[in-house]
């Protein structure tokens, strides 16, 4: 059976968009989606998302890393996701597509410009909401000493749905991301592994930051982490509540509301080519 697909990547953060509005399970296994993202021997992509349709209203985001582990969410994804809508000529809610994730309800604004902002709900700050086994359940972990790879690191912890570990480092492209990547992801203090920024701060509204992902390794950009980054910064005084975050792929916006406590993100979704898959990969 032949299925179709859509590659779409927001600043290069690239995914396998399936339409997926006939069943309420994805239609690939786990295992396949991890072939199909496979950069040699298959499509290529930092994962695949695929479009659910709960009851003919709902829409509801699930997604497979590279490696055919699932996340709760993924920002750049998101935005993927709300183009590939526009793109099926699915009608917007007022220019808004919300849809369900494992983070809750995210909201996808289709700009007048052509980008994307999402309303990417509040983030979650204590230990208890997020994976880890850093400090005290109702404490946050603002700028705690960890130990990795031989060396004390000062790790601020923040979910945005999945776990994101920043690090505020005085040079982001000097960390040999592969080699502490890996180790940060695997650490037995986080029981679920985690996403890790190193981040550089260039001023209060202008940060750039590395990623290392969870089921994925480096990637050109990660939307969660930079809304997880701008969080950590505001906590650590070092970042004003809207900072830009640059990433190897390009510039997302960032603004933490003080009102409402919630996260707003603005970046592009762009499709890159269409296809489907015949033979089992
Ligand atoms: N690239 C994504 C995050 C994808 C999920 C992540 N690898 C995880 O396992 O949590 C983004 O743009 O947010």
């Amino acid at each position: 059976m032949a299925i179709a697909f859509s590659k779409y990547h927001g600043l290069g953060n690239d995914f396998v968009l399936i339409d997926n509005r006939h069943s309420a399970e994805p239609i690939l296994t786990p295992e396949q989606a991890e072939k199909w993202c496979d950069r040699n021997f298959g499509i290529g992509a930092d994962g695949v998302i695929f479009l659910i349709n709960a009851d003919n209203r709902e829409h509801r985001m699930r997604i497979y890393n590279s490696d055919g582990s699932e996340p709760e969410m993924c920002g750049n994804g998101i935005r993927c996701l709300g183009k590939f809508m526009q793109d099926l000529g699915i009608p917007t809610i007022d220019g808004k597509y919300p849809i369900h994730t494992g983070a809750g309800l995210i909201v996808p604004q289709m700009d007048a410009d052509g980008q994307v902002t999402v309303d990417m709900g509040k983030p979650f700050l204590t230990a208890a909401e997020i994976p880890t086994t850093l400090g005290e359940s109702d404490q946050k972990v603002v700028n705690l000493p960890l130990e990795v790879g031989g060396k004390t690191w000062n790790v601020t912890t923040v979910s945005m749905g999945n776990p994101h570990c920043m690090i505020f480092v005085d040079d982001a492209d000097s960390i040999p991301l592969a080699e502490i990547g890996v180790l940060f992801e695997h650490h037995p203090v986080f029981p679920n592994r985690t996403n890790t920024e190193f981040v550089e701060v260039v001023n209060r509204g202008y940060v750039k930051m590395r990623v290392w992902e969870r089921g994925a390794g480096a990637t050109l950009a990660c939307g969660t982490g930079a809304c997880a980054t701008v969080v950590a910064g505001v906590l650590n005084d070092l970042c004003d509540r809207t900072c830009t975050v640059n990433l190897p792929g390009g510039d997302l916006k960032i603004t933490w509301s003080a009102e409402s406590d919630h996260i707003l993100m603005t970046g592009p979704a762009k499709l890159v080519f269409t296809g489907s898959v015949v033979n089992e990969l």
